[in-house]
């Protein structure tokens, strides 16, 4: 993670981009970047892991799309002065505490459905 914001951080200083990706445009890239991931897989109906029947160039375009998804995340984060990497532990560790396996496990219910 920390390698891909450090590369994305020379990109942008090599361009002079930082003037343009202010946290809130950093947001509606981000999430023009999801759009274009939801543009690969609408229409489609379900779709079984692994992607069966997709060609290596849809396939290759997700890659793509994913990735542009991740870059302006860990840019977003940067720019919030959010450490990104400590806090996707620090909430991955509440998910565990929220969701105990022994009580949640089969079920996909959300943690404000269960009543102790
Ligand atoms: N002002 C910009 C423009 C681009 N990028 C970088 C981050 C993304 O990884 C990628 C986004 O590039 P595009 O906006 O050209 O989007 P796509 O690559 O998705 O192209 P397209 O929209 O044609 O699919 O480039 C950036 O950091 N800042």
């Amino acid at each position: 993670m920390e390698d891909i914001r450090r590369l994305q951080a020379e990109f942008t200083d090599e361009r002079d981009w930082n003037q343009f990706h202010q946290p809130r445009n950093l947001l509606l890239a981000l999430v023009g970047e999801v759009g274009e991931v939801s543009e690969l897989f609408q229409w489609r109906g379900e779709v079984a892991e692994g992607l069966p029947g997709w060609t290596e160039r849809e396939r290759e375009q997700l890659a793509h799309e994913l990735s542009d998804v991740l870059i302006y995340l860990l840019e977003l984060a940067e720019k919030c002065h959010v450490d990104l990497p400590q806090a996707v532990l620090r909430k991955m560790a509440l998910n565990r505490l929220k969701y105990p396996a022994s009580k949640v496990h089969g079920s996909a219910k959300k943690y404000t459905e269960y009543q102790d």
